[in-house]
């Protein structure tokens, strides 16, 4: 078979999945069982089979898995141009938008990130809510969110999210209108507007269906356990033109919050019934040691996962449980112990350290600097999310969507003697004009605004359209300003401009290159980079899907992380936390090294556990969380058979 010989072997029923030929599959497996290998063994038997390239969309959930899929049908097809693509549902919907000559609407649009987002909401609330009383920014936008992500009713969600402002539900409505209303004027488009205007579209008009269905005759989709309602009335329309063709996992869903949906697993055959599932049950990855815990936890929930991972690799070391007495003592071990492993031979980037947030990484980068070790970590801040980088790009912003009201109040704020009231005033006035030539104008009449900062924009419009140029000349004209604002680490903050100008090298559109970093192409490429590089891979356990190392580290293995305490109480939550576990268990090949450390002194008093659930309902005391946490600490009944303690 001319997949096979490309992609290497693959067993009968990976053959079986890859060979499909009646209409839709889903592909269901756990974890190391080959459903990358198969999509990507599926694509290239596609093309070999005479479907051309372009007719066969990929879509993963993260760019870097995206590009990785692509490169390796290209390397397996010894092809490196060979025109298949693949995106997150979010980058194909943008390109959907902007390629579409205007039958999805205006194709000019600023992506929004979620800062901006807040402070869009922040400017409603305090128009429609001048005295307060109502939920923060963030938790209007996020059960905004869950409403458009999960296509359930407003008021259901918000009687779940935030059953105190039930009575508070016509101001909410408002708030969220005025936000739709400023995000129409300033031409913006927040991120589940990407895939919500698309949705809607192809759900009333059959020529847009048909426009969009017509493209594709394959879509293979990755992780399917991870998409939500959303992602799923864009695919189901599709499904009369083209073969859908999808790989998951119900164990490895932990995107909850983001309203991902059993259901689009477990009803697939009920909404397409000319579909297959088929099953794979051979892992690869692991030995069955580490498989026998991994079984283990899935075995003692209340779901039934029905898991039972059998390893082809046969048998290795057994899973190790160590326990410190704090968490500096745990981190520094782990440091230790990643040298004497180096020391003998083997390579750093044979290891992973997998941490539940990114401020359980804090300690253990601390423990790498001291020791030297090595790392790349997957989930740092990217660049693009730094003060003085923002502040530069927002002189792009503006120049590039002279309705950008957010870039204008950044960009504006900056200079010294235009305080929040004039910047106010004046963003309020650009967003009027017809174009940036006439902002420019009105600027040049206003007496508070430094003659510098007009400067700085004209200068970034007599350019050629290259971005990095405008990337340059705007940070040099700017630096005395940006120099004053960050005084106190200029001298590590300012290097970083060469790195931006080199990322924007190929881009002539501001907006496209605004819009790749907001939805993290620029963190692709350097997770790509990263991985080049001989280093111990620190990563947030969501960032570590798909991957795999011989050694695995899964620290702060404690009582109150797993499951941690904000998930306590919540039957839904504690479940999926039960999945983050089970995806960092399995991500290691050969050795999986669990540690935890005892509670703090601060934590033993029990009257002092946090106490969020008693805040927000006057239910429960903090001593009943601590009991709690101890009750449903998922090791708690650990047969010590499966660890080395
Ligand atoms: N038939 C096979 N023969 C040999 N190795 C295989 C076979 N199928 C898969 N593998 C190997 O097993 C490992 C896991 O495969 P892959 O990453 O495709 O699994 P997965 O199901 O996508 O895992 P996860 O869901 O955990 O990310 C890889 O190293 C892959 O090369």
């Amino acid at each position: 078979m001319a997949s096979e010989a490309y992609c290497g072997p693959l067993n009968p029923g990976q053959l079986e999945a890859v060979t499909f030929e009646k209409k839709h599959a889903l592909v269901l497996a756990g974890p190391g069982c080959g459903k990358t290998k198969v999509i990507v063994a599926r694509a290239a038997h596609l093309i070999s089979t005479g479907v051309p390239p372009e007719r066969i969309l990929i879509l993963t959930f993260t760019r870097l898995a995206a590009s990785e899929i692509i490169e390796r049908v290209e390397l397996a097809m010894r092809d490196s141009h060979i025109g298949l693509r693949g995106a997150t549902f979010h980058t194909w919907c943008s390109t959907i938008l902007r390629n579409s000559q205007g039958l999805f609407g205006p194709m000019d649009f600023t992506v929004m990130q979620r800062d901006d987002q807040l402070q869009l909401f922040k400017m409603s609330l305090a128009r429609q809510a001048p005295k307060g009383g109502l939920p923060c920014p963030a938790s209007i936008c996020d059960l905004y969110s869950e409403v458009r992500n999960t296509l359930k009713k407003f008021d259901q969600v918000l009687a779940r999210r935030l059953p105190r402002f039930v009575g508070q539900r016509d101001d909410i409505v408002a708030v969220i209108q005025d936000y739709e209303e400023r995000k129409r004027q300033c031409n913006y488009v927040d991120f589940d507007d990407l895939l919500f205007k698309v949705m809607r579209k192809i759900e009333k008009s059959p020529e847009h269906r048909a426009w969009l269905g017509l493209q594709y005759d394959y879509i293979l989709v990755d992780e399917m356990q991870d998409t939500n309602p959303l992602q799923w009335a864009l695919l189901q329309p599709l499904t009369e033109w083209a073969t859908l063709f999808c790989v998951g996992d119900d164990a490895q869903s932990i995107y909850g919050f983001r309203g991902a949906d059993f259901q689009n697993v477990h009803c697939f055959q009920k909404r397409l019934p000319d579909s297959a599932i088929l099953r794979l049950q051979q892992n690869y990855r692991s030995t069955q040691e580490i498989l026998d815990l991994s079984n283990w936890l899935m075995s003692v929930s209340p779901i039934h996962y029905g898991k039972n991972l059998r390893a082809v690799c046969g048998s290795g070391h057994v899973p190790e449980l160590h326990t410190f007495n704090d968490a500096q003592e745990e981190a520094f071990w782990i440091a230790k112990d990643l040298v004497r492993r180096h020391k003998s031979g083997v390579p750093w980037q044979s290891h992973m350290v997998l941490v539940r947030t990114r401020l359980d990484a804090e300690i253990i980068k601390e423990a790498f600097a001291e020791y030297k070790v090595p790392f790349v970590y997957l989930s740092s801040t990217p660049l693009f999310e730094t003060g003085h980088i923002k502040d530069v790009l927002s002189a792009l912003r503006v120049v590039a969507n002279h309705r950008d009201e957010l870039g204008w109040m950044r960009y504006l704020t900056l200079w010294a003697g235009v305080g929040e009231v004039t910047a106010t005033k004046v963003s309020n006035q650009m967003i009027e004009q017809s174009n940036i030539g006439a902002c420019l104008e009105l600027l040049s009449s206003e007496k508070k605004i430094p003659k510098a900062l007009i400067e700085v924009l004209q200068a970034i419009l007599a350019l050629p359209k290259q971005v990095s140029a405008m990337i340059k000349t705007a940070s040099t004209l700017m630096t005395e300003i940006l120099k004053e604002k960050y005084k106190d680490d200029w001298h590590v903050r300012q290097h970083d401009f060469n790195t931006v100008q080199m990322t924007a090298e190929s881009y002539v559109s501001i907006l496209a290159f605004l819009e790749d970093y907001v939805l993290e192409q620029y963190r692709a490429a350097v997770d790509k980079k990263s991985k080049l590089r001989d280093a111990v891979c620190l990563t947030t356990i969501h960032s570590a899907k798909g991957s795999e190392r011989n050694v695995c580290y899964v620290p702060q293995l404690s009582v109150g992380r797993y499951p941690s305490k904000s998930a306590i109480g919540d039957a839904d939550s504690v479940e999926e936390e039960r999945r983050v576990l089970y995806v960092a268990v399995t991500r290691a090949k050969k050795e999986l090294i669990l540690t935890r450390h005892l509670p703090s002194d601060w934590e033993l008093q029990k009257g002092r556990w946090p106490t969020k659930t008693k805040v927000e309902n006057g239910e429960q005391s903090g001593l009943d969380i601590a009991t709690q946490l101890h009750d449903s600490y998922f090791l708690k009944t650990l047969p010590s058979c499966l660890v080395k303690l």
